[in-house]
């Protein structure tokens, strides 16, 4: 059977980072968007970093995969952005010593207004945006602030990482398949503040809060979860990379496969205001996909429980929506 010929623009930021180096490879060999696309790679990096990219971009040549088409190495966000269909922001201003929360986002703001902007001018009209550098959710509504003419919900930022998380510690909880849960949701921020949610999350037609304990939930479950990014930095000495890169391809491929009827996942995307989440906070909500765009799962009870954990992680990200908007970064 012959290939599309036109093969989808996907652009990869921080693309010699670590995560860049377990993102790169999975994309070129058809593992995001399927085995009968064609991409080609634009590797968005800081001018330092560019020869490490070209390392990154000959072994992907060696590994000859049919389906890449092209690998474009630039400094220049206006070049990395033009025509894109897919863009993964990963490359970030880590927090260093010494550094406020407002440093750390002010940085980041000189990092995602211009990639906004870049965005805006030279995306292709189908574009599709996920933030993975922290802060995800706000770095995503700065970049999103400043590409009015894309649609909002094209900008997305990651919570897949948590919700694989979250299935992972409840399959073995449960001794069963992570295969065997569905509906896991994590609402809020990615952050420590973040709900990791078991009263939706099904298992063997029950939902799993009523199989297990409500001091596991409270007390192992949720902070396992919310804070295990600071466990694998911890073990690591590094920020997790190829279970980052691993979320992004599950995330990307979910956008644009659909998710399975009766099930859905967890994205951060712009708030409509579904379940008190302010509008036009970017927040991590139960999500199903189309192909093409994400929605808001409707309809859920939300308990007393699951009501405080929410506001909580949504009034951090409102805290975040301040400080940027103080800076004129929003
Ligand atoms: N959302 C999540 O679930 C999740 C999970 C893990 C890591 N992260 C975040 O992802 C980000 C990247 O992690 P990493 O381990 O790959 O970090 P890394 O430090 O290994 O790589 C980051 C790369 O970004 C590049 N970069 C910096 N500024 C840039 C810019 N303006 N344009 C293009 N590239 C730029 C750097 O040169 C570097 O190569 C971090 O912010 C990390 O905290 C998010
Ligand atoms: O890079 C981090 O701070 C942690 C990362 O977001 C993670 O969840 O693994």
């Amino acid at each position: 059977m012959s290939q599309p010929s036109t093969p989808v623009k996907v652009t990869v930021t921080g693309a010699a980072g670590q995560i860049g180096y377990a993102l790169l490879f999975r994309i070129a060999s058809g593992q995001m968007l399927g085995p009968d696309t064609p991409v080609e790679l634009n590797l968005l990096e800081i001018t330092p970093a560019l020869k490490a990219a070209e390392g990154t971009a000959m072994e992907l040549d060696d590994c000859a995969f049919p389906l890449l088409r092209g690998i474009n190495i630039t400094d220049d966000a206006t070049k990395a952005f033009d025509g894109v269909n897919v863009a993964l922001l990963v490359g970030a201003r880590p927090r260093s010593a010494g550094m406020e929360r407002g440093d750390l986002l002010e940085a980041n703001g000189g990092i995602f207004k211009p990639q906004g902007e870049a965005i805006n001018a030279g995306a292709a009209d189908d574009v599709k945006v996920l933030v993975v550098g922290n802060p995800a959710n706000t770095n995503a509504l700065i970049a999103q602030s400043h590409a009015p003419d894309v649609p909002a919900g094209r900008f997305t930022a990651m919570t897949r990482l948590d919700h694989n998380r979250a299935l992972a510690q409840a399959a073995a909880k449960l001794d069963i398949g992570v295969d065997e849960i569905s509906k896991m949701t994590i609402w809020g921020n990615h952050s420590a503040s973040q709900y990791p949610d078991l009263f939706h999350a099904m298992a063997d037609g029950k939902s799993i809060a009523s199989q297990v304990d409500q001091d596991w939930l409270e007390n192992t479950f949720i902070p396992t979860v919310a804070k295990r990014g600071a466990a694998i930095i911890e073990a690591r000495g590094a920020s997790s990379a190829a279970s980052a890169a691993n979320a992004a391809i599950d995330h990307v491929a979910t956008w644009v496969q659909g998710t399975p009827e009766g099930d859905w996942t967890s994205a951060a995307v712009v708030s409509d205001g579904s379940y008190g989440v302010p509008e036009g906070l970017i927040s991590s909500f139960p999500v199903t996909s189309d192909g093409t765009e994400w929605s808001i799962v409707q309809g859920l009870d939300i308990d007393e429980f699951s009501r405080g954990k929410i506001d909580a992680s949504v009034a951090e990200l409102g805290e975040e929506r301040d400080a940027v908007k103080q800076l004129g970064l929003v």
